[in-house]
């Protein structure tokens, strides 16, 4: 009841954004399938890596101005990166301050040059003349002996500053993987058996990151701290929930405080704890791994030396794709970036909402609408987001203001029972597409779900795109919908629905801020019942 009463209140808000059914009408109205993958690919390009770095990056003579700090090159900057969209970013970053820069480590995905060179991605590419050395490692995501080669040679070139020298550390998601450093008397193998456990058992991103920070060298500010006293940049494209800092790639220009009992809290709920190597005993022992010393803790003036900034992340791909969607003469609203949870649930919610916005003028039943609010929580978003989202879709549906675009993003997942061939946005579009053949649904509806790195799990799709025929086509097409989700063969189903037409395939973008989710739906005298 309560959350019914909060609703109302919400309900009397105005949106700031009005769009005149008007001129909306005046602009071209291609299908909403079209548009959905147009307003997918603006998030993309609206957080490509030379973008980001551009956008924060300033140089003016011999002055870098980042995040409204100004910093003065001297033939003092150094560069090291580590992650899945850096090398693009070291591209611009060296484009940008030029000669300035002495030297550079970037560690990148096995085989990157190579993909981005076949998809015609040359600007993510280096310059033959590079000062930057480019290690490519930790074939399949996994921290391997070539990873842990480039994580020495950054090591070496940041231990060797001095407080003269600037270091600019470019950071992305996939970083922890390509900085292995593990904590020694740790070997290589046991760290990668330790994470590889965790994350089979189910732990989440937070959990495998505050165990790997403990067990590193590097991570949970380690490197920070071997560059002091230089100063440190570090540009992060975010690929979290909510941007922290001390997770993306296991945060190893953060400061964190080393508190083993939290590691073993982590190892205990996974049954863990019991068939863990002897050497990871010894580094939780220690006071603090970091540098092979046992340092207490790290000193505060470190952090000093520090700025962290997020360059690009989930929520300013959503910002780019709702000024395309009104571009495209739709009414964008933002659900929220950090939707999360079993895909299931996540599709419940979406099909919840369309139902929602698909219901009669001035009836909303409230039961929908409580029952959208308790299903918050378990995929993340906020009460006051879902609250803000119904209350412009029933303006909108008593205003008429057309089109609407509804975003969001985040990382939910899938519990794989199968063997097939998938990932969770093309499961997520099989499942939405579902919800969207319910009667209480009009026709029109449309739903995309992509990942923002143009791959979805092991398949060469994205994504895909949904509406409520999807049910109506596979079965006059002979396929069984249930029987393709249970073996999680969503990439298959999609491959033989329709020759593929409903898959998204970007390709291999250069860039990673977890999924994009975009739900369009048609005005509403279309969605009205007769
Ligand atoms: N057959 C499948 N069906 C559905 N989901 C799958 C399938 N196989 C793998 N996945 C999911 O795909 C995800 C791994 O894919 P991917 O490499 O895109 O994810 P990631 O770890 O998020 O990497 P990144 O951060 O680079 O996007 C896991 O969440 C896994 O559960
Ligand atoms: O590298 C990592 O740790 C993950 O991609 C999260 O940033």
């Amino acid at each position: 009841m309560a959350q019914i009463i909060a609703l109302s209140r919400f309900f009397h808000l105005q949106h700031p954004l009005r769009v005149s059914l008007a001129s909306l009408c005046s602009r071209s109205m291609s299908s909403l399938d079209t548009r959905a993958r147009a307003v997918f690919s603006a998030a993309v390009e609206g957080v490509q890596p030379d973008i980001v770095v551009r956008r924060s990056l300033e140089r003016y003579g011999d002055k870098l101005l980042v995040n409204g700090q100004s910093f003065t090159l001297t033939n003092n900057l150094y560069l090291v990166g580590f992650g899945k969209a850096v090398l693009g970013m070291a591209a611009e970053a060296e484009r940008i301050v030029g000669d300035h820069l002495i030297k550079g480590v970037v560690s990148v995905p096995h085989g990157i040059q190579k993909t981005l060179h076949n998809h015609g991605k040359e600007k993510m590419l280096l310059e033959k003349n590079s000062r930057i050395t480019v290690m490519e490692g930790a074939k399949n995501n996994l921290p391997d002996a070539d990873a842990q080669k480039s994580a020495e040679c950054i090591r070496e070139l940041a231990s060797g500053l001095t407080e003269k020298d600037l270091l600019l550390v470019l950071i992305s998601g996939g970083g922890s993987a390509l900085l292995p450093a593990p904590a020694p008397p740790m070997s290589l193998q046991e760290k990668q058996d330790v994470t590889r456990k965790l994350a089979a058992a189910g732990a989440t991103i937070q959990e495998l990151n505050t165990v790997r920070r403990a067990l590193s060298l590097l991570k949970g500010g380690g490197l920070a701290q071997c560059a002091n006293p230089a100063q440190v940049v570090a540009l992060i494209l975010s690929d979290v929930i909510g941007d922290p800092l001390d997770l993306i790639a296991s945060g190893p220009t953060v400061r964190s405080d080393f508190k083993p009992e939290k590691v073993w809290a982590i190892l205990d709920r996974y049954k863990l704890s019991y068939s863990l190597p002897s050497s990871m005993n010894e580094v939780l022992s220690k006071a603090r791994p970091h540098y092979g010393l046992q340092v207490q803790e790290q000193p505060e003036e470190v952090q000093d030396h520090v700025l962290n900034v997020v360059i690009g992340s989930n929520t300013i791909a959503l910002e780019c794709a709702s000024r395309k969607a009104v571009e495209l003469g739709l009414r964008p609203v933002i659900l929220s970036p950090g939707v999360c949870g079993d895909v299931r649930s996540v599709a419940r919610l979406y099909g919840l909402l369309s139902r929602f916005a698909c219901s009669p003028e001035k009836e909303t039943p409230p039961e929908l609408a409580a029952e959208i609010l308790q299903l918050g929580p378990e995929v993340g978003v906020e009460s006051w987001d879902l609250c803000r989202t119904m209350n412009v879709l029933v303006e909108e549906r008593k205003e008429g203001w057309g089109a609407t675009c509804l975003l969001a993003g985040g990382e939910p997942t899938v519990q794989l029972t199968g063997k097939g061939r998938g990932g969770r946005n093309q499961e997520l579009a099989l499942r939405v597409g579902l919800e969207l053949s319910s009667d209480e649904v009009k026709s029109g509806v449309v739903f995309l779900s992509g990942g923002t790195d143009g791959q979805d799990g092991p398949t060469e799709a994205a994504g895909a795109v949904t509406d409520g025929e999807l049910m109506k086509e596979a079965m006059s097409q002979g396929l069984d919908i249930d029987g393709f989700l249970t073996n999680n063969d969503s990439f298959t189903f999609f491959s033989q629905l329709t020759e593929g037409r409903r898959l998204l395939m970007p390709g291999l973008t250069g860039t990673n801020v977890m999924d994009v989710h975009a739900m369009l739906l048609p005005p509403s005298p279309q969605r009205d019942f007769q």
